[in-house]
Formats: C-alpha cells, sequence, structure tokens
C-alpha cells in the first residue's frame, strides 16, 4: 500500500483575498518524482508556499510529512521545514560566505553542534551533488548552476522526508538545468520524493515523471503519451 508524504482534499490556495487555485486535490506518495507545470502566474509557487507553511490553508484538508495544514502553528513551521527540502529558483546562498559556511550555518541553526559530525555531513552532501571540491569557494564565486547544486547540498542537509523545488532551472542555461537535474534525478533515485514545480517543457520530455498541471485555477493531472513502438 503506498504511503501519502502529502495530501491536500478541496483545498483553496489564496494570495492574501485572491483565490489562486481551487477544487485542489493532490496527493504525493513517498518515493514519487511529480512535476508540477504550469504558466507564469499559474498558481505554483503559491501551491508551494501553503505546502512549506508561507501561506495558510484556509479551506480544505491538507496534510504533509506528518503536519496537518489545517492546524499548522507559526512555531511549528520551523519543525515541518526540517522535515522538508526546499530549492528556490534563485538559490539563496548566503553571499558572504564560502560553501561550507553556508551548510554549516543551517546545520548550526537546526541544533547540530559536534563540529566532526557537522563536517561529515557537509562533505557527505557535497559529494551527493558533485561539489565535493569547492567547500572553499565563496558563494559569489560559483556559477549558476554550482549555486543551485550548493542549494540542494543544503536541502539534503537534515535528510528531509520530501524535496520541494520551485523552478530549479529557472535561472539555468539549458545544458546547466540538465546537471542539476541529474542531480535532483539520482536523488530520487537513491529514494527520495521530490515534487518540484516547473516551465521547462524539455526537462520533462528528457526525464519523465508524473505530471501535474496548474491551469485555469485548478490542478489536473497530465496523461503522458507513450510513443509508438
Ligand atoms: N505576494 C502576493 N500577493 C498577492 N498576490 C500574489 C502574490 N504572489 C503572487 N500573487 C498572485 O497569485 C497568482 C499566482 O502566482 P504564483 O506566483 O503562484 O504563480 P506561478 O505559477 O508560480 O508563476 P511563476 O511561474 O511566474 O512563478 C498570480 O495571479 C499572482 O499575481
Amino acid at each position: 500500500m503506498p504511503e501519502a508524504i502529502l495530501s491536500l482534499q478541496n483545498a483553496e490556495i489564496f494570495q492574501r483575498e485572491n483565490l489562486v487555485l481551487s477544487n485542489v486535490n493532490l496527493t504525493i506518495n513517498t518515493g514519487e518524482f511529480v512535476y508540477l507545470i504550469g504558466k507564469t502566474g499559474s498558481g505554483k509557487s503559491s501551491l508551494m508556499k501553503t505546502l512549506y507553511g508561507d501561506l495558510n490553508l484556509e479551506k480544505g484538508t491538507g496534510s504533509i510529512v506528518g503536519f496537518n495544514l489545517n492546524t499548522l502553528k507559526e512555531k511549528e513551521i520551523p519543525f515541518l521545514r526540517r522535515k522538508l527540502g526546499i530549492v528556490f529558483q534563485d538559490f539563496k546562498l548566503l553571499n558572504d560566505r564560502n560553501v561550507f559556511e553556508n551548510l554549516k550555518f543551517v546545520l548550526k541553526a537546526t541544533g547540530w553542534k559536534e563540529p566532526v559530525k557537522i563536517e561529515s555531513k557537509i562533505n557527505e552532501v557535497l559529494a551527493k551533488v558533485g561539489m565535493e571540491t569547492k567547500g572553499f569557494k565563496m558563494a559569489f564565486q560559483l556559477s549558476g548552476g554550482e549555486q543551485q547544486r550548493v542549494a540542494i547540498a543544503r536541502a539534503l542537509l537534515n535528510d528531509p522526508d520530501l524535496i520541494l523545488a520551485d523552478e530549479p532551472t529557472g535561472n539555468l542555461d539549458p545544458a546547466t538545468s540538465v546537471g542539476v537535474m541529474n542531480v535532483l534525478n539520482e536523488i530520487h533515485n537513491a529514494g527520495k520524493t521530490i515534487l518540484m514545480a516547473t516551465h521547462d517543457y524539455a526537462l520533462i520530455l528528457k526525464y519523465p515523471h508524473k505530471t501535474i498541471k496548474c491551469e485555469g485555477g485548478e490542478l489536473f493531472e497530465v496523461v503522458q503519451q507513450k510513443s509508438a513502438t
């Protein structure tokens, strides 16, 4: 029996008083890789924000990584986010420090204390994204693709149950996007569940996964056409 890691039922997604998506029914099971596609302004980021507690779920029911989105309290949000790995389009690294210090900052903020364990965890996640030799580089010295790899490494630090990636290749050229996508696929193949918002159809064709579309204020599952043999 597949286990739901994320479930929204009859949900409505709002930005302030504006209804962005209605009748949202979405279930993601442990181990799935799911794309969320749709035009600019169709509501992908608003849905993501609702999932990581940046927007309240005001209508319908929702749960994610064991948290009830209907009853989520402000003080629970940091704990929810520790079980989620969040990756943004614009990387959001701290430019005043190097890669290692960027990752150490997150571990310290989430309660890690022992220097040996901190160092070994940072080396482990950097190796997963192919950045093990770049720990000493300042964030601003990295290319966009390298910054996104570090941002993915950062998302893996607390061994999250689910990765939410909002347009992770949106600022990257096509070749670099493929590199970042390879990293996400490897992480998925190693067992992680991933929900990725994108409007990069070339990537979806190259790496087919279950695809949900935001359109006209609702969500639809896109039925994949199997190529004729
Ligand atoms: N902070 C905000 N306050 C009010 N309305 C907002 C806010 N952010 C987004 N919206 C509106 O909500 C709707 C959905 O926007 P959203 O950012 O979720 O779309 P998107 O599909 O992620 O677009 P993009 O691909 O450009 O990121 C749009 O009409 C947008 O104008």
